[in-house]
C-alpha cells in the first residue's frame, strides 16, 4: 500500500472510498471490502482517503481507537492499493465543498463509496449528493450488530469507556485493540 497526503496523489483511474475510518469495525470494513471488489472489477486501484486525526478526536477530543501505524497496517491488510491520509486540522476543515471535489478529481473517481449520511467539508455542508453531482457516489448499507444496533466508532468508544471490552471487540471485528491499548 503506498500512502499520501492531501493533494500528493494523482490517477488515471481509481475507486474512491472517504471517511475517518477510526477503528476499522465492522461497518468500515465492509464499506472497504464493496469499494476494493468494484475496483477489481474495473481493474483499477481502489483509494481510501481518510483523516488524520479523525474529525470527531480533532473537534470534539472524543479518544482515538487507531494509531496510524495501526490503521494503515488494517488497511493493507483489507488489500487497499493507495490511502491519502488528509492531515485534518483548522484550515483544512475550513475547505469548502468545491475544493474537496476538486482534490478528488485529481484520482478520476469511477465510482466514490461512502456509508449512510456521509458529510464532508466546512460545517460538514457537502453531501452524497454533491459528490454524485461531479462522479458516481453510491451509499452502502449501515452494518449493523446482530440486535440491530449501527456500528459506529462513537459507539465502540462508548462501550469502551464503560469496560463492555468483549462487545467493543464485537463490533471491531477483532481483538488487537487489546494488544495495543494493555
Ligand atoms: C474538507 C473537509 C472539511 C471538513 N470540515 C468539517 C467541519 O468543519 N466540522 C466537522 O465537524 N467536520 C468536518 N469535516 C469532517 C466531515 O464532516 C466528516 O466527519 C468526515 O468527512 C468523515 O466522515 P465520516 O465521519 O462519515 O467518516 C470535514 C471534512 C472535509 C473533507
Ligand atoms: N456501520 C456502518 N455501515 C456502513 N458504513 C459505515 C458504517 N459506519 C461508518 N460507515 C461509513 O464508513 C466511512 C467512515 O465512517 P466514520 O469513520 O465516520 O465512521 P463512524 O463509525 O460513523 O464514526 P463516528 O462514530 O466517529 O462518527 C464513512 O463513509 C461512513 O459513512
Amino acid at each position: 500500500m503506498k500512502v499520501f497526503q492531501n493533494n500528493q496523489l494523482k490517477l488515471e483511474q481509481s475507486v474512491v472510498t472517504i471517511g475517518a475510518f477510526d477503528g476499522i469495525h465492522r461497518g468500515h470494513q465492509a464499506l472497504i471490502k464493496k469499494a476494493k471488489s468494484q475496483a477489481e472489477l474495473y481493474k483499477v486501484p481502489l483509494v481510501v482517503y481518510t483523516f488524520d486525526p479523525p474529525p470527531k478526536v480533532f473537534f470534539q477530543n472524543q479518544p482515538l481507537l487507531t494509531s496510524l501505524p495501526e490503521k494503515r497496517k488494517f488497511l493493507e491488510e483489507l488489500g487497499v492499493c493507495y490511502t491519502v491520509f488528509a492531515s485534518f486540522d483548522e484550515v483544512y476543515a475550513s475547505r469548502c465543498v468545491q475544493d474537496f471535489i476538486d482534490e478528488l478529481s485529481d484520482v478520476n473517481p469511477k465510482e466514490i463509496w461512502v456509508g449512510p449520511g456521509f458529510n464532508f467539508a466546512k460545517g460538514k455542508s457537502g453531501t452524497i449528493a454533491d459528490l454524485d453531482n461531479a462522479f458516481k457516489a453510491y451509499q452502502h448499507p449501515a452494518v449493523t450488530c446482530p440486535e440491530g444496533e449501527v456500528i459506529s466508532s462513537t459507539r465502540i468508544r462508548n462501550l469502551l469507556q464503560h469496560k463492555e471490552v468483549e462487545k467493543a471487540y464485537s463490533l471491531l471485528g477483532r481483538n488487537q485493540y487489546a494488544l495495543n491499548h494493555a
